[in-house]
């Protein structure tokens, strides 16, 4: 079980609901060392409950999102503390969410008056462990609006459960946000798109969910929302064809489209099979992120906003080109040439929001 105590810092309690402070203060150093004896190590930095041991090559961030990992999964009260923390250290209450994308950390850099919360000094949030999600959470104001920004999401692959992932979405909804901008990089699996396309998420195929797992899963709690929400509506029309609106006015309608995006487990790219099937399918660019975001800002009444930046063209035919195969160098490195774009976008979309309301 864990909590926040008065300072901010993490509180876990152990079985034996002995309570240990952590101060989050882990270094970000990213180096690896053989914590042979994981127990010692958490023993000597964190005081933590010496009944796990673990032995592995882990750095000090993997390490805590390996404990965070572990923790229950999230009840209304503990996302309303960090919703709390989040509001009152920032003295702002938000109306917008933004989730940064891969490579597109820079959503968040044009953010005025900005308060930054390291996700490690959160109390009981996640940490990032991809490159090109920096782990900061800002709240500021952008186009008249406040907004807060995740400069890092949270993938199954990382090895958290799909309510964890999506877990963000709820603090947000509890700090005030009505709206969320969720944001990717992705595969094209469309013939007719290009690298560096901007895809505006009309649909969905939920991979994950046909494979039973939803970031919905276990006891519903009411106040966030139904049992049974319906996702047929799920993408804001009226905030699509803003977008697309933005777009002629911005001189890229050519290399903006509106399609259908699925999310698959990854970390590994997708099979030329699974590309045809997906294809078959009606998709039109593939990720391993967004949809249980989506499905639980849904759940929880928020209009939503969502983009894909085409960062690699998805092979569908079999071949021995090199260039077929995606790489993360490769999405980071067009995501940054497009950052421009896309900022551009967003901060155009809350400018008309603030306007019409
Ligand atoms: O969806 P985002 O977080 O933008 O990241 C995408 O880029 C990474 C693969 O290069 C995966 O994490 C995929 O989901
Ligand atoms: O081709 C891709 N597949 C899955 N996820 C991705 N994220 C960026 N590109 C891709």
């Amino acid at each position: 079980m864990t909590g926040y105590n008065s300072n901010g810092d993490v509180a876990t309690s152990n079985a034996n609901g002995h309570q240990n402070g952590h101060n989050g203060s882990s270094n970000n150093n990213g180096n690896r060392q053989l914590t042979a004896d994981y127990t010692a190590q958490e023993n000597h930095t964190n005081n933590i409950n010496s009944q796990e041991k673990i032995q592995c090559y882990l750095s000090t961030e993997e390490l805590r999102a390996l404990r965070v990992m572990n923790e229950d999964t999230y009840p209304y009260e503990v996302i309303q503390e960090i919703a709390d923390f989040i509001v009152k250290g920032s003295n702002m209450r938000p109306k917008i969410g933004i989730i940064c994308g891969s490579g597109l950390g820079s959503l968040a850099d044009i953010i005025q008056d900005a308060k930054v919360f390291e996700y490690e000094k959160i109390p009981n949030f996640p940490v990032s462990t991809v490159e090109g999600h920096a782990g900061k959470l800002v709240v500021g104001n952008l186009e008249g609006a406040v907004v807060m920004a995740m400069q890092g999401r949270f993938h199954f692959y990382e090895g958290y459960p799909l309510a964890k992932c999506s877990m963000p979405v709820r603090v947000m909804k509890l700090c005030g946000v009505e709206y969320l901008f969720a944001t990717n990089a992705a595969g094209g699996i469309n013939p007719k798109y290009s690298v560096g396309d901007i895809m505006l998420m009309h649909d969905h195929v939920n991979m994950l969910g046909f494979a039973g797992n939803s970031p919905l899963q276990g006891p519903n709690d009411p106040r966030f929302g139904p049992r049974f929400p319906a996702l047929v509506n799920s993408y804001n029309k009226e905030l699509i064809n803003k977008a697309l609106e933005i777009g002629k006015q911005m001189g890229i309608e050519a290399n903006m489209h509106v399609g259908v995006y699925s999310c698959l487990g990854g970390p590994t790219y997708e099979t030329i099979a699974e590309l045809k099937a997906l294809r078959m399918m009606g998709v039109d660019a593939v990720g391993m992120s967004t949809v249980h975001e989506v499905i639980t800002a849904r759940h929880c009444d928020m209009k939503v906003f969502a983009f894909s930046l085409i960062t690699n063209k998805c092979a569908t035919e079999y071949s021995d080109k090199k260039d077929d195969e995606a790489n993360h160098d490769e999405v980071m490195a067009v995501a940054k040439n497009r950052q421009k774009a896309c900022c551009e976008l967003v901060a155009r979309l809350i400018r008309q929001i603030q306007a019409s309301s």
